[in-house]
């Protein structure tokens, strides 16, 4: 059997937890611990499930100490046993850390938060797996962004895609940290034009013509993002449709249905099961969705929490090099985190067949 990808995880917040727990699904991957600096029952809850815990500063390890947590060591001692580390301390953090990962040969995914140009390359697996084979490090772009690559990327693919306005809705703050954070019933518009998804998305596809506008609502969960499309051509709506459910991650939701909202999907996720109730995909209204002779109109939901883990996972071959073919990663990946292209139907696998007369 192939020697497994050895995977540390520093940072262990709303992303960091979850890239942990998506790492011990995967066949080809360990998840060797979990660096953090915090003494709490956050990461009370990692030693509760079995992860080994680190720590990433000399104070944190102290304050763990105090707290009866059993640390296993610090982070140079993880990085010692590791091929690859998935950074997901605050933004900015990570940025520090890269001299820390190059001391000790380890290959290291950043987040969102962080400089596109702190690692020269920024990922979204659909769009460039291959240009991060073998690479010391990238960024996984940010929840918004990582949406807005894979919708336009899958219209770029089918030849349909000129250029590209949206719009951002986005959640104020996370469910976590909701008592200390967040805003009330208002909507505050960022301060200036472009909001960065948009030049982040062009860090990931520098061909793409896209500009977009965000606002923060005064919700705790997902990001809804508007959009505008010059198609290159005339298309109808089914052609584009085909165009976005060839993308893996993004899965079609309908009003007829029943999503009518964001809690819509929220509620699914619960009911199916998912961990934490993560969506991985870009949930995309196919009955909102709307084509006027060169012109296309649609709008998503991200879980913003979640959107970026299936790409982490992807990172991590990819840095790794132990899996070449994008799309066959994403075909291991989507399978262990059970990804689905379409919530609109039963899948077939499950339908229970009609009762016989
Ligand atoms: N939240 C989201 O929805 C998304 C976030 N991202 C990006 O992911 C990254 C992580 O964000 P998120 O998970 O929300 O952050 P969180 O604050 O939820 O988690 C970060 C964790 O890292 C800890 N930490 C702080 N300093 C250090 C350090 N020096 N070494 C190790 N751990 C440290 C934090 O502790 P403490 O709480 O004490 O600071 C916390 O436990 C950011 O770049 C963000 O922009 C991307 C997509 C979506
Ligand atoms: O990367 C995110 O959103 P963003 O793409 O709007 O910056 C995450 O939801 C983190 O957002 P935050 O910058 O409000 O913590």
């Amino acid at each position: 059997m192939p020697k497994k990808i050895r995977v540390a995880v520093n940072g262990y917040g709303v992303i960091g937890k979850r890239v942990a727990d998506a790492v011990r699904v995967q066949q080809d991957m360990e998840l060797v611990g979990v660096s953090d600096v915090i003494s709490d029952y956050r990461i009370k809850t990692a030693v509760t499930l079995g992860i080994s815990v680190y720590a990433s500063t000399t104070e944190g390890s102290a304050q763990m100490d105090a707290a009866g947590l059993p640390v296993a060591g610090g982070l140079h001692q993880l990085l010692d046993k590791v091929d690859v580390v998935v950074d997901c301390t605050p933004a900015k953090i990570g940025a520090g850390n890269l001299e820390r990962y190059r001391e000790h040969g380890v290959k290291a995914i950043f987040q969102g938060g962080e400089k596109h140009e702190l690692t020269g390359h920024s990922f979204v697996a659909h769009a460039n797996y291959a240009t991060a084979l073998g690479r010391e490090t990238t960024r996984v772009v940010s929840c918004n962004t990582t949406a807005t690559v894979r919708t336009l990327t899958a219209l770029k693919d089918a030849g349909l895609l000129a250029k590209a306005r949206g719009v951002l809705i986005r959640r104020a703050t996370d469910p976590w940290e909701s008592d200390h954070s967040g805003i009330m019933n208002t909507i505050v518009p960022e301060g200036r034009i472009p909001s960065h998804q948009g030049p982040d998305a062009q860090s990931v596809d520098s061909s793409l013509d896209v500009v977009t506008m965000a606002a923060k609502g005064s919700h705790t969960q997902n990001h809804m993002h508007y959009w505008t499309v010059e198609l290159s051509r005339t298309a109808d709506r089914e052609e584009v449709l085909d165009a976005l459910r060839a993308e893996s991650r993004i899965a079609l939701v309908r009003r007829a249905d029943g999503i009518v909202a964001l809690n819509s999907t929220i509620e699914l996720m619960r009911d199916l099961g998912r961990p934490r109730g993560d969506m991985y995909e870009v949930a995309l209204w196919e009955d909102i969705l709307t084509v006027q002779g060169n012109e296309l109109f649609y709008t998503y939901t991200v879980d913003n929490q979640a959107v970026v883990i299936p790409e982490n996972i992807d990172a991590i071959r990819a840095l790794a090099g132990t899996v070449t073919n994008a799309a066959e990663s994403i075909r291991r990946t989507n399978d262990a985190l059970g990804v689905r292209q379409d919530f609109t139907t039963v899948p077939e696998n499950t339908r229970t067949g009609s009762v016989g007369t």
